[in-house]
């Protein structure tokens, strides 16, 4: 057997999928060894000997394909969206049954939006208000997205950790939605437009200034490096890592 890493991508024929196939092919030290779309069967995985299972399918699929990659030893490195609490728990559960498993969970792969995500944690406490804009193509399944809802909870807990108080906001009648989703106190609003494809806009507020932090995935490209980062690293990281900025020396 090659020394390369065996690699599988569930959600092949997808959006990003596609995009990961072409670049697992490129990778020097990776073999693609299966390409799984929604009727492929879970048992190719163990039949093609994969190492590593990169899912990017949809949040009613994931939890299913990793169960199944979980019992069989194979390291998952997981792009798809629709985290909670709850799924995280069922997941450790698994990996505890599994204890030289790697699962890699990154809300976003592009080095942009994590490096964001840094920012925004560490400006939190400086601002009493703040605010998460996402904008996506209108073909997302699920809002908010997942970098948003995780930028929020990252600026939420920075901002208990420093003892800030609740943020300003004066508003008594509203719209259904008008303030947007709520994420830990911290409110994020949801763009959905055709022509766009990822970005994101994290909006702080003080006395006399403001401070915008914005992103942009400008075509799934920008995604590839991490995919690939979390893959090498995966099958040496057993246990449950959520965020690419772990797999990252950001100091
Ligand atoms: N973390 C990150 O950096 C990024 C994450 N994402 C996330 O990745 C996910 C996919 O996004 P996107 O590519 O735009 O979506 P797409 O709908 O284009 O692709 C998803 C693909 O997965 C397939 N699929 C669904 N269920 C299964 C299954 N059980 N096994 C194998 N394949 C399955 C779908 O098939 P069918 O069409 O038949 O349903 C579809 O081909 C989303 O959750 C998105 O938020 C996207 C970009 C970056
Ligand atoms: O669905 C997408 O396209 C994306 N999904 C991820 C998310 O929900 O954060 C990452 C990126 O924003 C693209």
């Amino acid at each position: 057997m090659s020394s390369k890493l065996r690699v599988a991508v569930l959600g092949a024929h997808g959006r990003i999928g596609s995009e990961a196939v072409r670049a697992v092919e490129a990778a020097e030290d990776m073999e693609l060894v299966a390409a799984l779309d929604r009727d492929s069967a879970l048992d190719e995985l163990t039949a093609s000997g994969t190492q590593v299972a990169v899912d990017l399918t949809h949040p009613d699929s994931v939890m299913g394909n990793l169960a199944f990659c979980l019992a069989h030893g194979i390291h998952g490195v997981v792009g798809t969206t629709g985290w909670t609490e709850e799924r995280l728990a069922t997941l450790r559960e698994q990996l505890a049954a599994s204890p030289a498993t790697g699962l890699l969970i990154a809300p976003n792969f592009s080095l942009g939006a994590v490096l964001t995500m840094r920012f925004a944690q560490q400006a939190a406490r400086f601002f009493e208000s703040a605010e998460v804009i996402e904008l996506h193509h209108p073909n997302k399944a699920d809002a908010p997205s997942g970098t948003a809802a995780r930028t929020a909870h990252l600026i939420a807990e920075a901002r208990a950790a420093a003892g800030s108080p609740a943020q300003p906001d004066a508003t008594s009648t509203a719209l259904d939605g008008a303030r947007g989703a709520d994420v830990d106190g911290i409110p994020v609003h949801s763009v959905r437009l055709r022509g766009l494809l990822a970005h994101q806009e994290v909006l702080f507020g003080g006395v006399g200034e403001t401070l915008t932090i914005r992103h942009d995935s400008l075509h799934h490209s920008s995604f590839m490096p991490g995919i690939l980062l979390g893959v090498r690293r995966v099958v040496t990281t057993p246990g449950l890592t959520v965020g690419l900025e772990n797999f990252l020396d950001l100091g």
